[in-house]
């Protein structure tokens, strides 16, 4: 591995006339988890979207591990959590075998899982605290189970970097703390986080660094520092005192 875990120079994206980003640079090194912060429609899930590799950039460079980023992906380095999935929640798939997809990559062609398969997927319950649901219908969960689900997923892929896009959107309060220590202990352990949220609150004790965002990156340090009045001003437009984190973000 050579290089940070994520490196995004100078990216431009645009969606015919709309610049989604415009030079946006971030780096974000091994170990850390960096929380990605900034209103609708400020280009989070582009910026994502850039790191996977699944966006066609009209500037600037991806590296992932110093690796190109569909190679990255291609090699399991990254897993991405999407704020929304586009599953069908009728179709009678449990959660263990939603879980179990994450491993596709690394069974071969036939998808048999191996013992290594089911030992990753049994972790990756265990840490998300699925157990007991496991054999459920994943669509009798709610909304916090679900996305502790696909947060599970991401981790039986043994993934090195996690994307998540708004993990902590309408979810239960166990799920929130789950999450977030599930996210504490992927960094601990060498892992690398990026993850987009609106819970400006709650960033200091998950985020070790925060980037604020418009099209590109206004501001890139500790979580105190990018969540100084002024900053959250220049990104968000409004006084942030004035209004709860929900509300400027929404
Ligand atoms: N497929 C698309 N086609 C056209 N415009 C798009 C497309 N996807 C995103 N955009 C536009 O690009 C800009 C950035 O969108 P993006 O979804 O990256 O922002 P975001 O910060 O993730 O917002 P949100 O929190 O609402 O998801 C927005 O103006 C959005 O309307």
């Amino acid at each position: 591995m050579n290089g940070p875990a994520i490196e995004a120079h100078g990216v431009t994206v645009r969606y015919g006339e709309v610049v989604a980003l415009d030079c946006a640079t971030l780096t974000v090194e091994r170990g850390r988890v960096c929380g990605l912060v900034g209103t609708n429609g400020a280009g989070k899930s582009t910026l994502f979207k850039a790191i996977m590799g699944s966006v066609k950039l009209s500037g600037g460079t991806v590296r992932i591990d110093g690796m190109d980023p569909v190679r990255a992906r291609r090699a399991g380095e990254v897993s991405y959590v999407p704020q929304s999935e586009d599953v069908d929640w009728a179709f009678p798939l449990t959660v263990r075998e939603v879980i179990m997809t994450g491993r596709y990559g690394r069974m071969g062609v036939t998808r048999r899982a191996a013992a290594a398969d089911h030992a990753a997927v049994d972790l990756a319950i265990d840490r998300t605290e699925l157990g007991e649901l496991q054999g459920r219908q994943i669509g009798e969960l709610s909304g916090g189970q679900r996305k502790r689900v696909f947060v599970a997923r991401g981790l039986a892929q043994e993934a090195a970097i996690l994307l998540l896009d708004e993990p902590f959107a309408g979810v239960d309060k166990r799920s929130e703390a789950t999450i977030s220590r599930v996210l504490r202990e992927h960094a601990s352990g060498g892992g690398t986080v990026l993850v987009s949220t609106h819970d400006l609150a709650a960033l200091v004790a998950l985020a070790d660094e925060a980037a604020l965002m418009a099209r590109r990156i206004l501001v890139h340090g500790t979580p105190e520092e990018v969540l100084r009045p002024e900053h959250l001003t220049r990104a968000f437009g409004l006084d942030p005192l004035a209004r709860t984190a929900e509300g400027v973000a929404a």
